[in-house]
């Protein structure tokens, strides 16, 4: 079976790629994805100026998934713009995903990005849950809004948005509704963490992070049948655009679904942050037997076809 895919327009050798924050804060480990075989890379979200993050600890793995509370630690975006300028596009797509702490320093960076000239990808991540005293712009409907129309007008080329997990359709509704809006917003990246999970140790009585007393944002098998759910629920409501799948994944199978959902390119966090580049083999294998077995030979065979009962 052929895993080759294309994404507004561009050739990948497969739909894999890392979810923006996993095995891309530095650039040998953006480095290292581009050596690997997943088929695209996003870079960590950036903000203006350089920032540490959050105290230590603030990821800890656990046996259905992860939590986190990294608190936006990046090198700024102007390392993230270098690394893109110096990337080479014909072998694979590069991603840059963006998460300015104002709506100021977002139209600063995506000038800046605009500027450069790349075929990079503008991943816009309104979903961060971990900075605190900064609520995430997609779960307020109006910041949401006034922030695509300010970076539509100011990027003018396609790009995309990193969107938080929603849990209502009426929120399905009114954020699809506002996507739509814009038709330079090409792609949706559903989903990112599900904020502010509590993981409590039972040994020592205590939470497993340290910051914000231990709320952090969930990942792994505890998010996938939320993942699946936004995937499908923006894939059927914003029928012009591409849906990007992100959340639980860890096997072929896991990605096979993501695929019947409507996602056309599938990114991987928590489990990569676990096994490492790696993990792009493992998932096309895996991939192809599946669909091997089900007498599939293209993605497109059966991309986006969920059946319902
Ligand atoms: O704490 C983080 O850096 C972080 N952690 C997440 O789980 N999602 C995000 O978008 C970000 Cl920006």
């Amino acid at each position: 079976p052929e895993l080759a895919t294309t994404f507004l327009e561009q050739p990948l050798d497969n739909p894999l790629m890392n979810a923006a924050g996993v095995w891309c804060t530095l650039a040998a480990q953006l480095d290292a994805l581009v050596e690997s075989s997943a088929g695209a890379a996003v870079t960590k979200s950036c903000t203006l100026s350089r920032r540490d993050g959050n105290p230590e600890p603030r990821y800890r793995a656990l046996p259905l998934g992860s939590i986190n509370s990294m608190g936006l630690p990046n090198e700024g975006h102007v390392y993230y713009l270098d690394y893109a300028a110096c990337h080479d596009y014909e072998r694979k797509p590069l991603f840059v995903s963006v998460s300015g702490l104002s709506l100021d320093d977002n139209l600063t960076i995506v000038a800046a990005l605009r500027e450069a000239v790349l075929p990079a990808f503008l991943e816009l991540n309104l979903s961060c849950p971990n900075v605190e005293g900064k609520p995430q712009p997609g779960y307020d409907f109006e910041a949401m809004d006034q922030f695509l129309a300010e970076v539509a007008t100011a990027y003018r080329r396609p790009f995309g948005v990193k969107l938080p997990p929603y849990f209502d359709f009426v929120h399905f509704d009114n954020a699809a509704e506002i996507l739509n809006r814009y038709d330079n917003l090409a792609f949706i990246t559903c989903i990112n963490s599900i904020g502010n999970g509590l993981v409590i140790d039972t040994e020592s009585e205590s939470t497993v992070i340290r910051p914000k007393d231990g709320f952090g944002g969930l990942g792994g098998d505890y998010v996938l049948p939320t993942a699946l759910a936004n995937v499908n629920a923006f894939h059927r409501r914003c029928p012009g655009k591409t849906i990007i799948g992100c959340g639980g994944v860890s096997t072929g199978e896991h990605v096979f679904q993501h695929l019947l959902a409507g996602a056309t390119l599938v990114q991987v966090g928590t489990a990569l942050h676990e096994e490492g580049p790696s993990i792009f083999d493992r998932l096309q294998k895996e991939l192809r037997e599946l669909m091997a077995k089900k007498g599939y030979t293209r993605i497109e065979d059966f991309r986006g076809r969920l059946k319902t009962l």
